[in-house]
């Protein structure tokens, strides 16, 4: 049986730790779920990276279905499940971009191939076929040869701003625990046992 905390963010860093070694996938992954103006869900997987108190990062396509559902309506919930430690975390906050300085040095850490995929795909939106992209891919590579890939202005991060936590533990006979933690003005964490 597990009792709350005094700081998610905390524990959310070293279960994530405990559980890196034994996952058979990245343990930075986990399901972003966005909803549009009229309210629709729909949910995908991203990678983030960089977690702290003021946010849960991830990099994207801000012309994407994700990135126009933010633009209408600027709040999100994360989603991660690590097996091998019997845990899922649940994050719900607003959600801010990212600063200009904050994407160019994310972008400039991604893999040169990735630098171009990021030009050369405009995510989300139908393309003919899959030579399109590939012949697209090709010819950016041949304009930015020998320079730098710079980051498109229309990629970039965001930051989901922490202001629930629900921890989810696997507990026998389905008898799990959850807290839920609600973020406080002061900046303390209320916590609050839910009915598995
Ligand atoms: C494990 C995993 C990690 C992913 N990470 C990212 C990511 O960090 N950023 C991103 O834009 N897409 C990522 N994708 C692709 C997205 O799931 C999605 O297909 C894409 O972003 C388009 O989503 P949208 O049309 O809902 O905007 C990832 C997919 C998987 C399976």
């Amino acid at each position: 049986m597990s009792s709350p905390v005094p700081d998610p963010i905390a524990l959310f860093l070293e279960t994530r730790s405990r559980a890196e070694p034994n996952e058979p996938w990245d343990a930075v992954a986990c399901a972003l779920a966005t909803a549009d103006a009229k309210g629709r869900p729909s949910a995908r997987f991203v990678l983030v990276k960089e977690v702290d108190a003021d946010g849960f990062w991830f990099y994207t396509n801000e012309q994407s279905q994700k990135g126009k559902d933010l633009d209408a309506n600027p709040w999100a919930s994360l989603c991660f499940f690590w097996p091998s430690v019997h845990t899922q975390f649940r994050i719900e906050g607003p959600v801010e971009k990212a600063s200009a300085a904050r994407s160019d040095a994310y972008f400039a850490s991604r893999p040169r191939i990735s630098q171009v995929g990021a030009w050369a795909s405009d995510q989300s939106r139908p393309i003919a076929s899959r030579e399109t992209l590939t012949d697209r891919v090709r010819q950016l590579e041949a304009q930015f040869e020998g320079k730098p890939v710079p980051r498109p202005p229309h990629w970039g991060g965001y930051r989901v701003i922490p202001q629930i936590v629900e921890h989810w533990v696997e507990g026998d006979y389905r008898l799990h625990d959850r807290f839920r933690y609600e973020r406080q003005e002061d900046g303390t964490w209320r916590a609050t046992r839910l009915a598995p």
